[in-house]
């Protein structure tokens, strides 16, 4: 229904016509509901008046112009139209057949002047914008187209300006829309195309088929007055052909072809017919009526005819008779026209009403349609979130059905896992069950054995005292029967008895001495199984015992071995030396370029690896040659860039091992800055962690041997002659004072307010390195400055005892980082560096001083230890009683080739000393 009322609104928006309102003007149904006759009704009725009848052919005349006028759109082709066109053709044939021409083009005429009226009232009220043309009344008049020169000045009459009109309003339809084919709404006459009966053709198209020579004919009947164009090539369609006049045949239908036939002129129609003499074109034009510019010539006859007085007079009251009824016909025609225009009125009043209403029904429809379009468009952002929603609730439903699946999965995954661990739960269970069914089973049997042999035992104890018994029984039946025989002669028959009960007894017997034999058979049996297990045992015992008895021996050996070998372990190292050199050299960094490393070789690195060339730096001789001087060094061990960490540690475990075997063991890394001292010392790989693990690894083998060992760690640093606890609180350094003491007894060295931690893990000593470095950190002003600047001492006691030998060892393991080793100039430093400076000279210089001290090997003599913190604390793990081992760092640059062979020349000096025999912390418990 909407969609209806839509459709019909958008119709009359376009058409800006209310549909009904044009239904209404179709001349059928206007005529019916308005009560108004139709015109072809009338005409077909034959109306008696002929003022009637013309007013009515002026009404359809009217109507038809009205529906002509009508726009194609609106009015959709009805077939009931053509039936009502028909009648109306017909009415107009009729009038036309019945009146005579001046009827016919007066009704034309009139006709046209009101539709041209109504059409201009019509479009006005609906809107319909005619060309203005239409509208427009043409400057044309009778005398401006008068074609072909006429001779008299027509009389502009109210007749011919309706004729004009007329043409006018027929001109101007060629402007406008071509007109519909139906002949009801075609303003044009019926010529139509005789191929196409039922086809009226329109005004252009009648135009195109009048013939050329028609103009001339008909020149002096003022035919121009109807020509809208070309005077001279058309003939007015409108008119009837004569022949369908004279036939009287009302067949508007009917196509008429109009060539060659006069059409009466409408000015024609207004002469009597006396003056239609024929086609004169000699003969100048009559005036029809006296105007002010009539010129009446009486003696102007060219032939000189005399005037006719009573003639003139006869035709000029003819001529005012018939005005005369022209004026009456007008007038009543008038009437009938003011009545139609009021009815007409009434009706557009009507029309506009409704026009009205449909505009204001269009704009609710419009409302309407728009708050349906919005109401469409909320829908359609409805339909859009809900779209966005569910897509949203869909990625919702998956991802909850994902997880969903994720945790079925890992719940099966867990159930599955439980059912496993049930199924192996159980299965230990049944294991175990069928284990202790066994053990049961078993021992059921040998409880069965066990009361088989008690019962044999019994059944062999019965067996032996019913045997006695027998035997006893036997016996007294011997005596008895000894007596009975002596009896025998006196008791025959009794003996008889006695006899065969004796035989009795005697299978009685047999039988039992069968039984026994088989018990005796069993008894003995199990007896040997007893006996041979007993053997097995008896055998596994002294096995056991032999093994107990081997261990023992081994283990003693074992023991013997682990002392011995100790004693050749420390032999060993005495022989290498109680101070060792090793000398490293680091690789190059990738921040270092090739052309900056100095040139060195190590000449016996596949074999030995103890010796190091470095070439000296250039010198210029005095003849200007420059040379370089070739340096060799030998160590104990050299290695090159290429060694690993991993690689210097096997050469220095035998030492680590003597530190667990109770001798003191001191570690130095001596160098310039950036030699790779920290590297080789504290780095993840060095030698620090590397030597607490094998300490551990040993300690865990050793323990086999009774030995129980206790680590215990110390971190501490050198720095300006104080020392520091690098496992202390970080704010704490270098205002703490620590003191180092020692116990010249023992030999032990202690520091006070020191922390010490309980290595019971060999993880913990990464811990320490990092607590350790962290501090240093914090107390460092620039990069790298305080690892340069001090010594780091990592100090780690062992502790071992024997519990199967109670002997007891106390070692200590002091890995140092010394402090670089570059010359130190005094000159420029000031304040802080130049104590620093002092204090690193003196520390390193005095190191070098102990260790000459100690090589001298005088018994007694001043070992000068207190000349420098460092070599004070370790005073007990330099000299005689301590294992030493010295690496020098070197690095490769160029740059630090002066420094690299100070270094090295150092170094040496400490290679060639020979420290005395250490003595081992090692002594019995007293027990
Ligand atoms: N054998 C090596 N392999 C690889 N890199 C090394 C090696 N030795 C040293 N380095 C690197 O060289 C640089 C300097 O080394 P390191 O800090 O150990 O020198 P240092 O002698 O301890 O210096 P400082 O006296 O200033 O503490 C470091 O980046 C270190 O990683």
């Amino acid at each position: 229904m909407e969609d209806e009322n839509l459709t019909q609104a958008r119709a009359s928006t376009r058409s800006r016509i209310p549909y009904p309102g044009l239904r209404e003007m179709n001349p059928a149904t206007t005529n019916s509901r308005s009560g108004i006759l139709p015109p072809g009704s009338i005409a077909n009725k034959g109306s008696v008046s002929r003022t009637n009848h013309r007013s009515n052919v002026i009404t359809k005349g009217l109507l038809m112009t009205l529906a002509a006028t009508r726009p194609k759109s609106t009015i959709p082709p009805e077939p009931k139209k053509s039936a009502s066109v028909s009648r109306s053709g017909a009415g107009a044939t009729k009038a036309h057949t019945r009146g005579n021409s001046l009827a016919s083009s007066t009704t034309s005429r009139i006709g046209s002047t009101t539709s041209r009226s109504i059409n201009g009232n019509f479009s006005n009220t609906m809107g319909y914008n005619r060309p203005a043309s239409a509208m427009s009344r043409p400057n044309s008049s009778l005398s401006a187209r008068k074609p072909n020169g006429a001779a008299v000045p027509r009389p502009a009459t109210s007749l011919d300006t309706h004729a004009e009109d007329g043409a006018s309003v027929l001109g101007k339809r060629k402007g406008m829309q071509p007109f519909p084919s139906s002949p009801s709404r075609s303003f044009s006459c019926p010529v139509g195309d005789p191929k196409e009966p039922h086809r009226s053709a329109t005004w252009s198209e009648a135009r195109q088929r009048v013939p050329k020579e028609a103009p001339g004919r008909y020149a002096d009947l003022s035919y121009s007055a109807f020509r809208s164009d070309n005077p001279g090539s058309k003939t007015n369609p409108c008119f009837p052909n004569p022949k369908n006049l004279d036939s009287k045949a009302p067949t508007p239908a009917r196509p008429v072809r109009q060539t060659r036939v006069p059409i009466p002129s409408p000015t024609r129609s207004c002469r009597t017919p006396s003056y239609s003499p024929g086609p004169t074109p000699k003969k100048p034009p009559v005036p029809l009526f006296l105007s002010k510019n009539s010129t009446i010539k009486i003696f102007d006859h060219p032939t000189g005819a005399e005037w006719n007085q009573e003639r003139k007079e006869m035709d000029m009251e003819n001529m005012l008779n018939q005005f005369m009824a022209k004026i009456n016909e007008q007038g009543q025609q008038s009437s009938g026209l003011k009545d139609s225009v009021e009815l007409y009125k009434s009706r557009i009043n009507e029309l506009e009403s409704s026009r009205d209403k449909l505009t204001e029904a269009n704009v609710s429809l419009r409302y309407e349609t728009d708050a349906l379009k919005n109401q469409l468009a909320a829908a359609e952002a409805a339909l859009k979130d809900a779209r966005r929603e569910q897509e949203i609730a869909m990625d919702d439903l998956d991802r909850r059905q994902r997880i969903e699946m994720e945790t079925i999965n890992q719940e099966s995954k867990s159930a599955i896992e439980i059912l496993k661990a049930r199924h192996q739960d159980e299965m230990q269970q049944l294991r175990r069950k069928f284990e202790r069914e066994i053990e049961d089973e078993k021992a059921a049997r040998v409880r069965e054995l066990g009361q088989l042999t008690s019962k044999s035992a019994l059944d062999i104890q019965k067996s032996e005292i019913e045997l006695e018994k027998k035997n006893r029984e036997i016996t007294m039946m011997n005596n008895q029967l000894a007596s009975l025989k002596s009896d025998l002669e006196r008791e025959r028959r009794s003996t008889h008895d006695l006899r065969q009960n004796l035989d009795t007894v005697g299978s009685n017997s047999v039988t039992l001495e069968s039984t026994i034999r088989a018990l005796k058979a069993r008894i003995e049996f199990l007896e040997g199984g007893r006996e041979e297990q007993s053997q097995a045992f008896e055998r596994c015992n002294q096995e056991m015992m032999d093994a107990l008895a081997e261990t023992e021996a081994t283990k003693e050996k074992l023991r013997r071995e682990e002392t011995l070998r100790r004693k050749l372990h420390n032999q060993v190292q005495e022989l290498k030396g109680n101070i060792r050199v090793f000398c490293r050299v680091r690789p190059s960094l990738k921040s270092e370029p090739a052309s900056d490393i100095a040139p060195m070789q190590y000449p016996d690195e596949l074999d030995d690896a103890k010796e190091i060339n470095v070439m000296g730096p250039e010198e210029k001789s005095s003849l200007g040659s420059v040379s370089r001087k070739s340096n060799t060094f030998s160590f104990d061990r050299v290695f090159g860039p290429s060694a690993k960490n991993s690689d210097v540690f096997e050469e220095i475990s035998q030492l680590v091992q003597s530190a667990l075997d109770g001798y003191n063991v001191c570690i130095f890394c001596y160098g310039q800055t950036g030699s790779g001292k920290t590297h080789t010392m504290s780095s993840q790989d060095g030698m620090i962690p590397l030597a607490v693990h094998q300490i551990y690894e040993s300690a865990q083998s050793l323990e086999e041997k009774g030995w129980r060992y206790k680590m215990a760690g110390n971190f501490v640093e050198v720095y300006n002659e104080n020392l520091n606890d690098l496992l202390g609180n970080p704010d704490e350094l270098d205002k703490k004072k620590h003191e180092i003491r020692h116990d010249m007894q023992r030999g032990k060295t202690t520091i006070t307010d020191i922390n010490t931690v309980d290595l019971d893990s060999p993880e913990m000593v990464e811990s320490i390195l990092k607590n350790a470095a962290a501090n240093r950190s914090v107390a460092a002003t620039k990069a790298n400055e305080r690892s340069s600047r001090s010594h780091s001492v990592f100090i780690l006691k062992l502790t071992g005892e024997n519990h199967i030998t109670g002997e007891r060892s106390e070692g200590t393991l002091n890995l140092v980082d010394l402090a670089g080793s570059e010359r130190l100039s005094h000159s420029g430093a000031t304040g802080e560096r130049l104590k620093e400076t002092q204090n690193i000279n003196r520390s390193l210089s005095s190191l070098g001083d102990v260790i000459a001290a100690l090589g001298q090997g005088k018994e007694g003599g001043h070992i000068p230890y207190r000349n420098s913190k460092l070599t004070y604390l370790l005073q007990f793990s330099l000299g005689g009683n301590s294992k030493t081992l010295m690496f020098v760092m070197v690095s490769p640059l160029q740059a630090h080739l002066s420094e690299t062979l100070t270094s090295l020349k150092f170094a040496t000096k400490v290679h060639n000393t020979h420290i005395g025999t250490a003595k081992r912390q090692a002594r019995v418990r007293d027990t």
